[in-house]
């Protein structure tokens, strides 16, 4: 019996509609109120957020109690964050800045235990099985853990289909903030050479079998995406919704004298 099943890979292989939003604030609070709002997928955020190891982990137990698939995102992809996340408990890692299909067979190496790969085994000390009280953990793990790279260069989009299609590359993330960055639009991905951009790996994301997804808080873009065939959207960050709608709220009161 598996007791830990990854619905969340689940629902990627089977291209079904999964959208999400990005946790930047470091808070269970936080977190646990985003749980409840219906989504299917939060991005604890490790590469642009001060979400260091303790709030990772109080995120993912607050999150455990909710029908929402925690995803954390590791500042780098290092083999050693991977472990770090793998056993905090995150069954899936959504890693940046991957540029060539070797690069994501390392960190699909990263993400499994030997035979197929070189994930240190620390199931003992280690959340993600339950503290050894999981007793099929170390023989589900590789079949139940989900890695997410991101693309988000030129170099790296003319490489999508090949780092697509790598064995145990569960999905593809196309990163159109740093896409634009790369692309001389910083500050800018809602070019339309950047959302061509974007939309094209899609297409080739998808063509290979992979599941395609991104992050844009522009619900035409997003729908847009859908529409050509991604599967994992992200459509905003629990800090962009506080710092718009306490703007918007003070906004609508008159000026302190
Ligand atoms: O490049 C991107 O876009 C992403 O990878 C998502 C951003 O990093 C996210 O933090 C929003 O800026």
């Amino acid at each position: 019996m598996t007791a830990h099943l990854n619905g969340f890979k689940a629902a990627l292989s089977a291209s079904k509609l999964q959208i999400g939003l990005w946790l930047g604030l470091t808070s269970p609070v936080t977190a646990e109120v985003c749980a409840t709002a219906g989504y299917d997928w939060l991005v604890i955020d490790g590469e642009h957020a001060p979400n260091d190891v303790p709030a990772m982990l109080s995120q993912l137990q607050v999150l455990a109690a909710y029908d929402v698939h925690p995803v954390v995102r590791t500042v780098a992809g290092e083999t050693w964050m991977i472990k770090q996340a793998l056993d905090l408990g995150a069954q899936t890692v959504l890693v940046p800045m991957v540029e060539t299909p070797e690069a994501a067979a390392e960190l699909v190496r990263a993400t499994r235990y030997p035979p197929m790969g070189c994930r240190g085994v620390g199931a003992a000390l280690a959340r993600a099985s339950r503290y050894n009280r999981i007793p099929d953990y170390l023989a589900t793990a590789n079949d139940q853990v989900a890695l997410i790279v991101q693309v988000e260069s030129r170099s790296a989009l003319a490489q999508v289909a090949e780092i697509a299609a790598v064995p145990g590359v569960d999905g593809v993330f196309i990163g159109p903030a740093d896409l634009a960055a790369d692309m001389g639009f910083l500050g800018d991905p809602s070019a339309p050479e950047v959302r061509a951009a974007v939309l094209s790996a899609i297409r080739a994301i998808t063509r290979v079998g992979k599941p395609a997804g991104l992050l844009t808080s522009d619900r035409s873009f997003a729908m847009e995406c859908i529409a050509e065939g991604a599967v994992f959207v992200a459509v905003g960050s629990d800090v962009g919704l506080l710092t718009s709608s306490t703007a918007a709220l003070r906004s609508g009161f008159p000026k302190s004298i």
